[in-house]
């Protein structure tokens, strides 16, 4: 018998969240609700009480929420973290004893019994909870005792003993007993905010020079600031800026050769110049990259670093620490692979080395050295193709000295894979969406993503393209296919991105057969008229605005789909945490066709009056319809606007206003209704 305690009577289980039975943390940002929910029951009838606990991880203090019965055993509660950094929390149960016999006395008293035992049963509890008791909860629990052991009438005794009063009290001083604990101690990861909202662009730095012909540098990269600031973009990420191999580089269009002159892919990283921590000399120096990160950051913007561990063969790590790759017979060393991706210029790291323990610590200083240069965000290149045990302990260790760094995932694999990335650490990663096409799918992916156990660890990042992927439906869907993609991508998901210059500019040539671009400049120099104002570039700008001021559209996690009575719409509903501000998204996911039809508004998510008329409000075209109950008519003409961001327009949510200046309005618009 020894190890047991025979007096304890309550079970806790079916903890919510609990990953991996506790073993990773689960997700939140600050000032983002985590609820906890369990099972919790003791033997019998006897009343049950519960507790959640947390408390920062640097605190020794536990803070305690009580828990809310739910019924059928089912309890919870919430707490909002407050800074960034790791928290804890518990759950504890017990049986109330006083409360249970609050209950049995009343039950008795309704069916006439005789409580006099009782009444005195209660005066003994309310003296054993005086024993440790303050000075002055004592006395009032000495004079209750007393007043249940006087002379008092039935009904006057049960009012007293059932009194608020007399409830606080004996909660505040009851010693609790025979408490169980949970048997685990569970752990919420607390990022800052920008970890659920942000809006990346992806730049090639060598292509930002204003005149055609010059290799694009980091002064270049400054004077676009303003345009991407005013585009609404808070982070830019760049594609690696270090020295490019010159072995086996590659040309135009993936050419496994190259032609003199011709820049090589910017992931072929390292040269003689140096590796991983020096900079392509033709985009500037480091003070360069220190001026632009700094004036960057003027402008509310964070630059993002490219983190891919691989090497050119002319990397100087290959001379240095040819033990990190694994040689063959041959002297050569295979090249990196994404099957059925090959990438001829690059060697991978070979993560099962005898020496590991340094490699880490060298990969590690790569991140440490770019957080000393001001960079906190960081887009890792193929994470799946390196150990998980490595990317946990290097996020862990970068995180615990410096909690604001945040790291996107860039991982397209399998499932699996790609959500135990999320559950080691990584705070956002690129999702599916870029393949879902039509509402079905859309509707089951963010089901799956928002409504499983993948919220509690995987927050999306929604990019409609990448200088990898040219999908299919932006390789034909011309203008309204990119304006539908990036407004989904923007409302569906919190954070989001796109490959930018490609995007608002030329939308860009598909590679023949391939989902690709032609001509990429992944591997050559463009000129870009950055001066150009397109209509997709303009609705980039208004769907980003509309993100900044529609709190609804800066979390992932509130969202319900509407049905509709036609497959190519899509009808989704968003709202902040106070359900002040709501947003109703309706898209035509066909770019070819008007598309028409009911859609059916989640009312109830909503929380809008059955049967009481609403104003619908398009932040995109300014138009305003006023919609009732369930079912409302869309007509969605994709060459003039393939889709509607109403925000609902209720008398009293104060959110009548958009706060948007209307220079900001796309040229056309049109009534569709
Ligand atoms: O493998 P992914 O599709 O996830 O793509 C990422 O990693 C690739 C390897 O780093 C990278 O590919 C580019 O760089 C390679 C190395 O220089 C080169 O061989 C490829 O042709 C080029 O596309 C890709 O861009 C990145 O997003």
């Amino acid at each position: 018998m020894e190890g047991l305690d025979g007096t304890h009577r309550v079970i806790i289980e079916n903890v919510k969240p609990e990953l991996n039975c506790g073993q990773y943390p689960v997700k939140r940002v600050v000032g983002e609700e985590l609820t906890v929910t369990a099972d919790i029951f003791g033997d019998g009838h006897d009343e049950v009480k519960a507790v959640l606990l947390y408390r920062h991880s640097r605190s020794k203090k536990w803070n305690e929420v009580p828990m809310k019965f739910l019924g059928n055993d089912h309890w919870q509660a919430a707490f909002v973290p407050d800074a960034m950094g790791m928290y804890e929390y518990t759950l504890q149960g017990w049986i109330d004893h006083f409360y249970t016999w609050q209950k049995g006395l009343r039950k008795k008293f309704e069916a006439n019994q005789d409580i006099t035992v009782e009444l005195q049963i209660g005066a003994q509890l309310m003296e054993e909870a005086a024993a440790t008791a303050k000075a002055g909860q004592q006395k009032r629990l000495h004079k209750w005792a007393q007043q249940l052991r006087s002379n008092i009438s039935a009904a006057d005794g049960v009012e007293l003993a059932t009194s608020h009063d007399v409830t606080d009290q004996m909660n505040a001083c009851c010693e609790r007993k025979n408490v169980t604990n949970y048997s685990k101690i569970l752990r919420v990861d607390v990022e800052r905010q920008k970890a659920l909202f942000s809006t990346w662009y992806e730049f090639f730095p060598r292509s930002a020079a204003q005149e055609a012909n010059r290799h694009g540098t980091f002064q270049d990269c400054i004077r676009l600031l303003p345009r991407i600031a005013e585009m609404g973009f808070d982070t830019i990420y760049l594609p690696p800026i270090h020295p490019i191999g010159r072995a086996f580089r590659k040309g135009k269009n993936n050419a496994t050769t190259s032609e003199p002159g011709e820049p090589g892919s910017p992931w072929a990283i390292g040269a003689e110049e140096g590796g991983h921590k020096s900079i392509l000399p033709e985009l500037g120096t480091l003070d360069d990259f220190r001026h632009f990160v700094h004036e960057a950051r003027n402008h509310g913007i964070e630059v993002a670093l490219d983190f891919a561990i691989q090497c050119s063969p002319d990397h100087p790590y290959v001379k240095e620490h040819p033990q990190w790759f694994k040689w063959r017979p041959d002297g050569t060393v295979q090249y990196a692979e994404n099957p059925p991706k090959k990438y001829q210029d690059v060697l991978p790291v070979n993560f099962e080395t005898e020496d590991w323990q340094n490699l880490w610590q060298e990969l590690k200083s790569i991140v440490l050295h770019w957080i000393d240069q001001g960079v906190y965000i960081f887009r890792v290149d193929n994470p799946h193709t390196k150990t998980f045990g490595f990317w946990e302990w290097m996020i862990r260790e970068v995180r615990v000295k410096h909690p604001q760094v945040i790291f996107l995932a860039e991982a397209f694999t399998r499932p699996r894979v790609m959500e135990r990335l999320g559950k080691i650490g990584f705070t956002q990663s690129y999702t599916y969406f870029t393949w879902r096409n039509s509402p079905q799918e859309i509707r089951e992916y963010l089901t799956e993503l928002t409504k499983t156990e993948m919220r509690e660890y995987y927050r999306p990042n929604f990019w409609p393209n990448t200088p990898d992927i040219l999908p299919e439906v932006l390789q034909h869907g011309g203008e309204p296919a990119h304006i539908m993609r990036v407004v989904l991508a923007a409302t569906l998901s919190s954070n989001y991105g796109l490959y930018g210059p490609v995007y608002e500019f030329s939308m860009g040539t598909p590679y023949p057969g391939k989902e690709e671009y032609i001509d990429s400049e992944k591997y050559e120099v463009k000129h870009w008229d950055w001066g150009k104002k397109t209509k997709v570039s303009e609705v980039i700008t208004l769907i980003n605005k509309i993100r900044k001021v529609n709190p609804a559209l800066q979390t992932t996690w509130n969202i319900a789909f509407g049905d509709t009575d036609n497959p190519q719409l899509l009808c989704f509903a968003k709202w902040d945490s106070a359900k002040r501000n709501k947003i109703i998204v309706v898209a035509n996911m066909d770019p070819y066709n008007t598309q028409s039809g009911w859609v059916k508004v989640p009312i109830h998510e909503l929380q809008l009056p059955q049967g009481e008329q609403y104003m619908v409000h398009d932040l995109l075209t300014e138009h305003k319809y006023t919609w009732q109950n369930e079912w409302n008519y869309v007509e969605l003409r994709p060459h003039e606007m393939p889709v509607h961001v109403f925000r609902i327009e209720e008398a009293n949510t104060g959110m009548g206003h958009n706060n948007l200046d209307d220079t900001w309005l796309p040229t056309e618009h049109t009534t569709h209704e």
